[in-house]
């Protein structure tokens, strides 16, 4: 895997790149607990991140990654993709540029924007601590962007009931927290990556977001506030997010079935 530098819009092939994943890995993984950026850690002797742009770069239509480091990591990421090759019959199709990040993941998202060359119609973002995505979901997203939609997210239905609550702050943290509703968990998804978009669209919302100055949690939701609508095509349940202690232990023996299955 070769951290290289932009060449204006053509791809390693030469040819101008059409689809693009940013994967963004700027994170701490304060929720994983203490140690290196939560991207750089360890799945099975291989860095998260590695796994991660192996994921994206393994479907034929991305030909181009954009690696958000952390802010000061940018030099020690290049290092590490370096050290890991992608898979050998796509080595030579993948471009893989490094750039630096920031304080929060939309941030960081804006900043892997800003690399992506005006050839691209097709953008994916893709956090890093989603290291074991299906390459058929990444397909799927692509497909559904490349047929018309501007904004795709994979998804999941619930298995647990959710509750809204009226959070307990200051003097009264901790306290049990009053039930408010119970939305009807037919209607809910739980949302994952790599969300696609036309690019136009993802630019704009991030625009937006930056100028009105308020968060929002995926990029989906910042598409959202444009008024552009948004479609769910079906997740999967290896695309979970490594979050905590437990979801380490999870993502290796994920690994380890694969392993088994089929010498992966
Ligand atoms: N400033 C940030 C914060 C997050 N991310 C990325 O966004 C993705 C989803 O974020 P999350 O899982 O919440 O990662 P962390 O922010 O690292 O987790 P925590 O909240 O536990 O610190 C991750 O790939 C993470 O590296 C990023 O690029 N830049
Ligand atoms: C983008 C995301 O993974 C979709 O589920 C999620 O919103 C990231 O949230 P986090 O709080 O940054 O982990």
């Amino acid at each position: 895997m070769s951290a290289t530098p932009d060449r204006g819009g053509s791809g390693a092939s030469g040819r101008p790149v059409r689809t693009a994943a940013v994967i963004p890995a700027a994170g701490r993984g304060v929720r994983l607990g203490p140690g290196a950026p939560k991207a750089l850690r360890p799945l099975n002797g291989t860095p998260m991140l590695v796994h991660a742009v192996r994921a994206m770069a393994g479907s034929r239509a991305v030909s181009l990654v954009v690696v958000v480091a952390p802010p000061d990591g940018a030099d020690e990421v290049r290092l590490l993709l370096d050290a890991h090759p992608l898979s050998d019959s796509l080595s030579d199709t993948t471009e893989v540029v490094v750039v630096p990040g920031g304080e929060t993941r939309q941030e960081s998202v804006r900043k892997g924007l800003a690399a992506v060359p005006e050839t691209v119609t097709t953008v994916l973002v893709h956090d890093a601590a989603r290291p074991l995505v299906p390459v058929d979901t990444v397909d799927a997203v692509v497909a559904a962007v490349r047929d018309g939609a501007p904004a795709v997210v994979p998804a999941l239905p619930l298995a647990d009931t959710v509750k809204q609550v009226e959070p307990r702050t200051g003097e009264r943290a901790g306290e049990p927290e009053p039930v408010v509703g119970t939305p009807e968990r037919a209607l809910l998804r739980a949302v994952q990556t790599p969300q696609g978009f036309d690019r136009a669209t993802l630019v704009a919302a991030h625009e937006k977001i930056t100028l009105e100055g308020e968060g929002a949690t995926d990029d989906a939701g910042m598409v959202e506030r444009l008024g552009v609508e948004v479609v769910v095509v079906p997740g999967h349940e290896e695309a979970f997010k490594v979050t905590r202690p437990l979801d380490l232990v999870l993502a290796e023996a994920v690994l380890a079935r694969r392993r088994a299955n089929d010498g992966f």
